[in-house]
C-alpha cells in the first residue's frame, strides 16, 4: 500500500501524523498560553482526552480561513487559536497537527472523497470540510471508527468513508502520469516540474514534502557550543540530537513551546532549518565585509554573525521594513553586534543608488533570493495550491535581476553566494548558468571546498548545494558559490 493515499494503521499511542524524525509542528506559536499551561501534572494533562467538539471547530475556522478565503496557514492558525485560550495545549496541538495534515493531502484527500461520496462536491462547505478533515486523519492512521465517531457525521458522510480504501486503491490503479498530481498532492504544473526534477524518485520526493518537518534550532555560536546548549536544554527539561549534517543544528522534541523557553530567550538559539543552516555555511569567515543582500527577518544574518565571531561589517539588506524590524530584535537578542540593517528600494534606479556605497567593496555577498518556496512545503503546504506557472516565471526573472543587482557589491577576488528554498532548475542552475554567460569575470567555486569533501559529498549534486526533504531530511535548498576573477 502505498503511503500517500492509503487509510494506514495508527501507531501505537501517537496522537499525529506519522514523522520519521523529530518535527515541529507541535512548537508552533500559537498564541497566549493555553488554559493547562499552568495546571496539573504532565502525565495528568497527556492523558486528558480531547475535547473533539472544540478541536473540530477550531479545525474548521483554521482550514475554511486557508481554503476559502486564501489566508497563510501559519496565519490563519495563530488567529485562531489566539482566540481559542479555553483549549488545552494538547487540543491546540491537535488543530496545528489536523489542519497542517490536511493541507498536505489535499488534493488527495478531495479526489478521494469525490469517488467515495457520490455528490461530495454538492455538499454545503462545512460539511464537506468535517469529511476531509475526517478522512485525512484516517489517511494518516487514526482508527477509522474513532475518526467516524469523533466527527458527528451524518450515517452516509460515515459509511462513505469507509470506503475509503477503494477509492485508495482506484487512485493506485491509474497510469502514473494520472497518478502522480493527485497522490502528490500538486497542482498539474507542479507535478510534471517535480517528475522532470527528480525523475524515478519523485514518489519519495513527495512523500518526504508531504511529512511534517522536524524542529531545527541552530546554536547561537556568540553564546556558547552547541554541545553547552545541549545541556542547557536539557535542564530546561529539553531533549535535543545533533544534525547530521549541520554542524550547528539541534533536533528538539516536538511537544515544547520554544519560545516559552529560558534558553531561547536569551538568545542561545533560533529555530532553521538543517538546510537554511547549510546555505548559511557557504557563507566563510573570516571575511571583513559580508552583505546579506536579502537579509528578512535575519536568519541567515544571525548565523553569519555567529560564524564571523561579530567582528567585521555585515551589512543586512531588505526592501521589507517590517523584516528588517524583527532582524534588529533578533540580533539584540543574540548578542550580535556586527550588523548594520539597511531598508533599500526595490526599483531602480532608486535599489542602485542605495548600493552605491558598498559597490566593489564587499568579501562576500549573499544574495538568498525570494522564491517560490518548493523546498518549503513540509512546512507551508498551503504554498503550492497558490503558486501559478506566472508566478514561477517572475521568480526566475527577479532572481536574475538580483543577482545581477546585487553582484556589483563583491571587491575583485570576493565571493557572490547564491541561494533559495526552491527545488527546481529553473530557479537555481538556470539562474546561475543566465549569470555566467554574461559575466565571465564570475566562476564557479565547488561547494564541497567550502564546507570539506565528506559533508560536501552528502550535501551537493555537482558544484551546487542541492537539498531535498527525501534525501536529506532538510527543506529543499539550493546554494552556489561564484567568485570574482582578482
Ligand atoms: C528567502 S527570503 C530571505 C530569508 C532570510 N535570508 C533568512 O534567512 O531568514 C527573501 C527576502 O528577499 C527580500 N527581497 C525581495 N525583493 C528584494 C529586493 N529587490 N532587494 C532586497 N531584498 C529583497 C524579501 O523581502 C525577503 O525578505
Amino acid at each position: 500500500m502505498k503511503r500517500s493515499h492509503r487509510p494506514e494503521p495508527k501507531k501505537q499511542g501517537a496522537k499525529q501524523a506519522p514523522s520519521k524524525k523529530p518535527s515541529s509542528r507541535g512548537a508552533k506559536r500559537t498564541g497566549p498560553a493555553s488554559r493547562d499551561d499552568a495546571r496539573g501534572a504532565p502525565s495528568e494533562r497527556a492523558a486528558r482526552p480531547l475535547r473533539e467538539d472544540l478541536v473540530l471547530q477550531a479545525c474548521l475556522e483554521a482550514y475554511g480561513s486557508v481554503r476559502h478565503e486564501g489566508r497563510l496557514s501559519d496565519r490563519a492558525l495563530d488567529f485562531t487559536l489566539r482566540r481559542k485560550a479555553h483549549l488545552y495545549s494538547t487540543e491546540r496541538r491537535a488543530v496545528a497537527e489536523r489542519v497542517y495534515a490536511l493541507l498536505r493531502r489535499q488534493r488527495t484527500v478531495d479526489w478521494l472523497l469525490a469517488r467515495a461520496r457520490p455528490g461530495f462536491d454538492r455538499l454545503e462547505t462545512t460539511r464537506q470540510d468535517v469529511m476531509r478533515l475526517a478522512a485525512s486523519r484516517i489517511l494518516h492512521g487514526e482508527p477509522l471508527e474513532q475518526v467516524v465517531h469523533s466527527s458527528s457525521l451524518p450515517a452516509e458522510d460515515g459509511a462513505a468513508l469507509r470506503t475509503l480504501p477503494d477509492a485508495a486503491a482506484a487512485l493506485d490503479a491509474l497510469p502514473q502520469a494520472k497518478r502522480y498530481p493527485i497522490a502528490a498532492s500538486l497542482p498539474d504544473f507542479l507535478a510534471e516540474k517535480f517528475l522532470e526534477t527528480f525523475g524515478a524518485d519523485a514518489n519519495a520526493a513527495a512523500e518526504a514534502m508531504n511529512e511534517r518537518a522536524p524542529l531545527t534550532a541552530r546554536v547561537n555560536l556568540l553564546k556558547g557550543s552547541r554541545e553547552e546548549l545541549q545541556r542547557r536544554l536539557a535542564a530546561e527539561g529539553v531533549e535535543s540530537t545533533p544534525t547530521p549534517l549541520s554542524p550547528l543544528g539541534l533536533w528538539l522534541e516536538t511537544r515544547i513551546n520554544v519560545f516559552s523557553l529560558q534558553s531561547f530567550k536569551d538568545g542561545l538559539l533560533e529555530l532553521q532549518d538543517e538546510g537554511s543552516q547549510l546555505l548559511g555555511m557557504l557563507v566563510d569567515s573570516p571575511p571583513t565585509r559580508v552583505v546579506d543582500a536579502c537579509a528578512g527577518a535575519g536568519g541567515k544574518t544571525l548565523q553569519l554573525a555567529g560564524q564571523m565571531k561579530n567582528r567585521g561589517d555585515l551589512h543586512a539588506l531588505d526592501v521589507d521594513e517590517v523584516r528588517i524590524e524583527e532582524l534588529r530584535k533578533r540580533a539584540r537578542r543574540a548578542g550580535v553586534h556586527n550588523v548594520r540593517t539597511q531598508v533599500i528600494p526595490a526599483e531602480d534606479p532608486a535599489a542602485a543608488e542605495a548600493l552605491v556605497a558598498l559597490k566593489d567593496k564587499a568579501d562576500r555577498v549573499m544574495v538568498d533570493a525570494p522564491c517560490s518556496g518548493t523546498g518549503t512545503y513540509r512546512r507551508k503546504p498551503d504554498g503550492r495550491y497558490r503558486l501559478t506557472p506566472e508566478d514561477l516565471k517572475a521568480h526566475a526573472d527577479r532572481q536574475k535581476a538580483l543577482l545581477e543587482r546585487f553582484s556589483t557589491m563583491v571587491k575583485p577576488g570576493g565571493r557572490l553566494i547564491y541561494g533559495t528554498c526552491s527545488v527546481l532548475r529553473e530557479e537555481n542552475e538556470a539562474v546561475i548558468e543566465d549569470f555566467l554567460a554574461r559575466h565571465p569575470e564570475f566562476s564557479v567555486r565547488p561547494v564541497s571546498q567550502e564546507l570539506g569533501p565528506e559533508l560536501g559529498e552528502k550535501v551537493s549534486r555537482g558544484p551546487y548545494l542541492r537539498l531535498a526533504p527525501h534525501t536529506h531530511n532538510t527543506d529543499g535548498f539550493f546554494g552556489a558559490i561564484l567568485v570574482r576573477a582578482k
